[in-house]
């Protein structure tokens, strides 16, 4: 790994109009590392993305790659390559010469291009599909074209844009696992945007939470699991509660709260929701101020101590789990 591949973001901001699309995000990504941006819905994501590829214009602020501003480059001057949602493949080019076509734009001889296709499509285990169109190969096939297509122009980032929201839910699940091999293989920078926080924590090194227009939070994928700093990241990332108690606002993972007999030293609450979820059993309780939580208990401790509708519990939690929340 090397310090010279940084892409760092300053004070990166897009306008469209009155809308602020992207407000004055600063982050320096770590080099070859796979990095996701996961956020809600309109939250800047894929605008921050163009703007890092150059297809969007950048409003205010800068984008260094290596030291080097390239906020003004076009797109195939920056060093980074990015791979669409939907593909974008030529319907009517061979998979070969999809995969070749920035080289024949670059004025590189047929040969020379065919022979870089070749070991881009043997990266990318599509050798065999070299000379069928698009529409010849199933969704799976034609991503791994798409990505073929990009890394060709040998970038020093990747940037994908929901690269795996086209695929059903099994065939994502194993793009994904393809997806990481690839970029450590390659070991260069990938930046993958999306608002699925499983496929985030699955994927990144670094994920960087943003939420209407600014970075939330960012951090390796286990810390901003386990420490969330706001309610929002807690409640975005899943599997946590949060809780109003008068030391503050806290996040609570589900599966660390223990469900016990009501007692002196828990919180009681009543059962309102039992949910098997196979390998737990999610119990919602409501406790005092009408807060909702949800402990996870293993099946085998369910089974031992079933709980049912209406039931008072207690439910207690070591001090190390609790995490402050500052918003
Ligand atoms: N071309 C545009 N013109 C005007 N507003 C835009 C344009 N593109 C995006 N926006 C607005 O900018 C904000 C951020 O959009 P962006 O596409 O970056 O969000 P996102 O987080 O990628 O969302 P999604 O996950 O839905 O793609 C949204 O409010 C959106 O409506």
């Amino acid at each position: 790994m090397t310090t010279d591949t940084d892409l760092e973001l300053v004070s990166l901001t897009k306008s469209y109009g009155a809308t602020v699309a992207v407000d004055a995000i600063s982050h320096q990504f770590k080099s070859g590392g796979y990095a996701c941006l996961l956020g809600p819905s309109g939250c800047g994501k894929s605008s921050t993305l163009r703007m890092i590829a150059g297809h969007e214009d950048v409003s205010d602020g800068a984008i260094l790659l290596a030291g080097r501003d390239v906020s003004y480059l076009p797109p195939a001057k920056r060093g980074t390559a990015m791979m669409f949602q939907n593909y974008a493949l030529f319907p009517h080019l061979t998979v070969r010469d999809n995969v070749a076509f920035s080289l024949r734009m670059a004025g590189v001889d047929k040969p020379e291009r065919n022979r870089r296709a070749g070991e881009m499509l043997e990266l990318v285990e599509m050798t065999t599909f070299a000379d069928r169109k698009p529409d010849q190969l199933s969704g799976g096939q034609q991503q791994r074209v798409a990505l073929a297509r990009a890394l060709i122009t040998r970038p020093q980032v990747l940037l994908l844009d929901e690269p795996l929201s086209a695929l059903d839910p099994f065939l994502r699940i194993r793009m994904r696992a393809e997806l990481k091999r690839l970029q450590r293989e390659l070991g260069i920078s990938f930046i993958h945007v999306t608002h699925g926080q499983d496929e985030a924590l699955a994927l990144a090194d670094e994920i960087i939470v943003m939420n209407n227009a600014k970075i939330e939070q960012a951090g390796p994928a286990r810390d901003v699991f386990n420490a969330p700093r706001t309610a929002f990241v807690a409640r975005f990332m899943g599997g946590h509660n949060v809780l109003n108690l008068p030391q503050g606002h806290i996040a609570l993972r589900s599966d660390e709260m223990v469900v016990t007999a009501p007692e002196a030293g828990c919180i009681d609450g009543r059962v309102i929701g039992v949910e098997y979820q196979g390998t737990h059993v999610a119990l919602t309780a409501e406790v005092a101020g009408g807060q909702e939580v949800t402990a996870l208990m293993p099946d085998a401790d369910f089974i031992k101590a079933p709980k049912d509708l209406g039931e008072v519990i207690g439910l207690h939690w070591e001090d190390r789990v609790a995490h402050p929340l500052t918003a």
